[in-house]
């Protein structure tokens, strides 16, 4: 079935390849209405993490419709063993930068621990900054019934807010990085989080590191999107962080993520080749020097 067919979608309404979030036609920047619109149109979207201009930019004209300045920037730009000390500053230079970067993506910015946990109205000011500093079009927060005071207040004042349930890695000191919603009762808690954030106004939620089945029964319940990560193959969205995916972070990778290009070992290369016609005088040569 080709994208411009017009088969009903699960919700019985046309399918519209034209408005697709990935491969539609509009140059305007992606708007959190148009990720609504999606769900009832019941199509599947990527959203990739970036921390820096460039590299938005070709996610941006790759196609990609929504990126997530994640405060993976810790790990991944950083070089912080954990998400913990990313601070709002950084994350409000790293956003300005992606923001900057594209011209079509929604850009959705993580906002780090510590800066909104006091409460709704640190929250408000928190990501009133990545707003009007950075020009982010969301905002993303960890937990689900802990912070629904503090999407409902964002929501309330204007600023879109992404949830994030299941594993929440600002909490590793005090969860670990384990599967959440295992068993039962931790099943229903899953649930109650999904819908304690679509209830204070979330327009989508990230479920990471859950049962395949049950990011499926979320997914299923709730009618705002969910966005996997390592939660199987049924979640409306599916989020990497892209340097796991580029295959540039290097190290022990979780099992969720899937490798698309060897960027460790095409820099690495490519370092090396610098190097030696450095050392041997072979670069640079007269097509590289000026007179
Ligand atoms: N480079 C990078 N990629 C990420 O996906 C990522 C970050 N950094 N930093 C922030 C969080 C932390 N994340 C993590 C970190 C570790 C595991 C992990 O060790 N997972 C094990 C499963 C453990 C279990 O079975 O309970 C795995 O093998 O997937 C998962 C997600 C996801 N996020
Ligand atoms: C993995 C995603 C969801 C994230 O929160 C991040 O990159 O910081
Ligand atoms: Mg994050």
């Amino acid at each position: 079935m080709t994208q411009l067919s017009a088969a009903p979608t699960p919700q019985g309404k046309p399918a519209d390849g034209n408005r697709a979030l990935y491969g539609g036609k509009s140059n305007r920047r992606i708007t959190v209405r148009d990720i609504t619109a999606a769900k009832e149109r019941g199509e599947k979207w990527p959203m990739l993490t970036a921390y820096d201009a460039m590299t938005a930019s070709v996610f941006d004209e790759a196609g990609i419709p929504v990126m997530l300045v994640g405060d993976s920037a810790g790990n991944c730009h950083l070089g912080y063993e954990t998400t913990v000390p990313v601070t709002l500053d950084q994350m409000t230079m790293l956003s300005a930068a992606v923001v900057r970067g594209t011209g079509r993506a929604l850009i959705v910015a993580d906002l780090p621990f510590g800066s909104y946990q006091e409460g709704p109205v640190q929250a408000l000011r928190s990501a009133t900054r990545l707003v009007k500093e950075a020009g982010v079009g969301a905002v993303k927060l960890e937990g689900g019934e802990r912070s629904h005071r503090q999407i409902e207040l964002l929501v309330e004042s204007g600023i879109p807010v992404m949830a994030h349930i299941g594993l929440t890695p600002q909490s590793v000191n005090s969860m670990g990085y384990r599967v959440q919603g295992r068993g039962e009762e931790a099943a229903q808690q899953l649930l109650r989080d999904a819908k304690a954030v679509q209830d204070a106004g979330a327009f989508a939620v990230v479920l990471e590191l859950v049962p395949a089945e049950l990011a499926a029964e979320v997914t299923r319940t709730l009618h705002i999107p969910t966005v996997g990560i390592g939660a199987g193959p049924d979640t409306d969205a599916q989020v990497l962080v892209w340097t796991d995916m580029l295959g540039l972070t290097g190290g022990r990778m979780p099992k969720f993520v899937k490798q698309y290009a060897d960027l460790r070992g095409v820099m690495g290369d490519a370092a090396k080749a610098f190097a030696e016609d450095v050392v041997g005088g072979t670069f640079p040569q007269e097509e590289h020097s000026v007179h």
